[in-house]
């Protein structure tokens, strides 16, 4: 699977995992792939993002769907290609009217429900949280079937449509979707920054989390041509052969309570990677912890731990026993957090040239910006301690 790069492992507590199938260059594209499955984040997106693919509709006149008018397209090539039936058929049957909670999930089902098959069984075949859904869950799923059916037209409904195929579904939703972000503004801080659309990808789904990810993913949602939505992962650093690759499920300044109980609480299991394992013993200052996941971290230690991060700390990071008194990531922040205001996104090198020559150059994630690498080497203390 995905070419020479990747293949696939089952690894005790931790499910399916994507292992590096030989020896990796930083930068080196692991994976680019299509989505399966593709939806609206919002009622609201419909009116700023072509309904087909997802990038930032022109100034209107939009094209607008002929069946339901309440999506619009780019382009005639996109009209053509046109949206999820159901989804179509459900916005033209009140919808906009079901209750606000109940709106993005619907968005979900009505476009999963509209697959057609190997599609339907690639998402129902991905993982759903280990402890299954909690009681509010499973009520959320008996309601949330219940609307589909009254708004999706019961001969456009696939022949398995249940209650316990709606509520697998939502399953495979909470724990594998990636959102596709709207286009990146300077003064719209990341956890501010809506999805346009999110997406499951089939490969990309068995990616795993760590804190301390070697591997990032990028989108290039209004880049124009084909592949607009396909999902790219790249190595941060490089890989040896039989390593697990890993991307962070959220942004990498998240400090450990909050990264903690958002990988509980949605993908159903207690992180214990190096980075966590060290936290864990660290003291926070309750009082600044907004508790919403965006803060920076703060950390007991001082400066000195910050300055003896570099190099010798990503080692540790990647094997050695470690000592609870050091800061091995210091040195993974600087260099691969971007830095610029409220933007959080991973810095990845661009992909080797054809003759293996490293990139100097690193692109964010999330803005997009480049950066050279010696722009980072003029990293200075001050600038880590910032960071903790
Ligand atoms: C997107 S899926 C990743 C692929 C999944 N392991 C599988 O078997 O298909 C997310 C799920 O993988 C598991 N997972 C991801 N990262 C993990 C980690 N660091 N430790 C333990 N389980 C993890 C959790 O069950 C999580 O809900």
């Amino acid at each position: 699977m995905a070419g020479d790069t990747l293949r696939v492992a089952d690894l005790p507590g931790r499910g399916r995992a994507l292992l590096a199938a030989r020896d990796i260059l930083e930068g080196e594209v692991l994976l680019s792939e299509s989505p399966i499955l593709l939806y609206p984040s919002s009622l609201a997106s419909l009116s700023s993002y072509c309904s087909a693919c997802f990038r930032s509709l022109p100034p209107p006149p939009h094209t607008p769907c002929p069946s339901c008018r309440a999506a619009a397209f780019c382009s005639p090539a996109c009209s053509a290609a046109s949206h999820p039936r159901l989804l179509c058929a459900a916005l033209s049957s009140g919808l906009a009217a079901a209750p606000e909670a109940h709106q993005e999930p619907l968005l979900f089902l009505l476009s999963a429900y509209s697959l057609q098959e190997p599609s339907l069984s690639a998402i129902l075949s991905l993982s759903s949280a280990p402890q299954g859904p909690s009681p509010s869950q499973q009520q959320d799923a008996a309601s949330l079937h219940a609307a589909v059916a009254s708004v999706a037209p019961p001969h456009m409904l696939p022949a398995g449509f249940s209650p316990d195929l709606t509520a697998a579904l939502l399953s495979k939703d909470r724990t594998n979707s990636f959102s596709i972000l709207e286009p990146y503004r300077p003064d719209v801080p990341l956890e501010l920054r809506k999805a346009r659309c999110c997406a499951v990808y089939p490969r990309a789904s068995l990616l795993n989390h760590d804190c301390l990810p070697n591997a990032c993913h990028f989108d290039y949602a209004d880049r124009p041509g084909p592949g607009n939505t396909d999902i790219v992962v790249r190595a941060l650093h490089g890989i040896t052969e039989g390593k697990e690759v890993c991307i962070s499920y959220f942004a990498a300044n998240w400090r450990y309570a909050d990264r903690q109980c958002r990988l509980l609480e949605d993908y159903g299991f207690r992180c214990e990677c190096d980075r966590c394992q060290i936290e864990s013993k660290w003291k926070f200052d309750d009082d600044n912890d907004a508790g919403d996941g965006d803060d920076t971290m703060e950390e007991e230690h001082g400066k000195e731990d910050a300055e003896d991060g570099g190099d010798e700390g990503m080692e540790q990071e990647e094997g050695s026993d470690g000592d609870e008194d050091d800061f091995p990531h210091a040195f993974f922040f600087v260099r691969y957090l971007c830095d610029r205001e409220d933007c959080y996104g991973m810095l990845a090198p661009l992909p080797p040239l054809p003759n293996g020559e490293l990139s100097h150059v690193f692109e964010c994630n999330a803005c997009g910006q480049l950066k050279k690498e010696e722009d980072e080497d003029e990293a200075d203390t001050d600038e880590m301690n910032d960071l903790i």
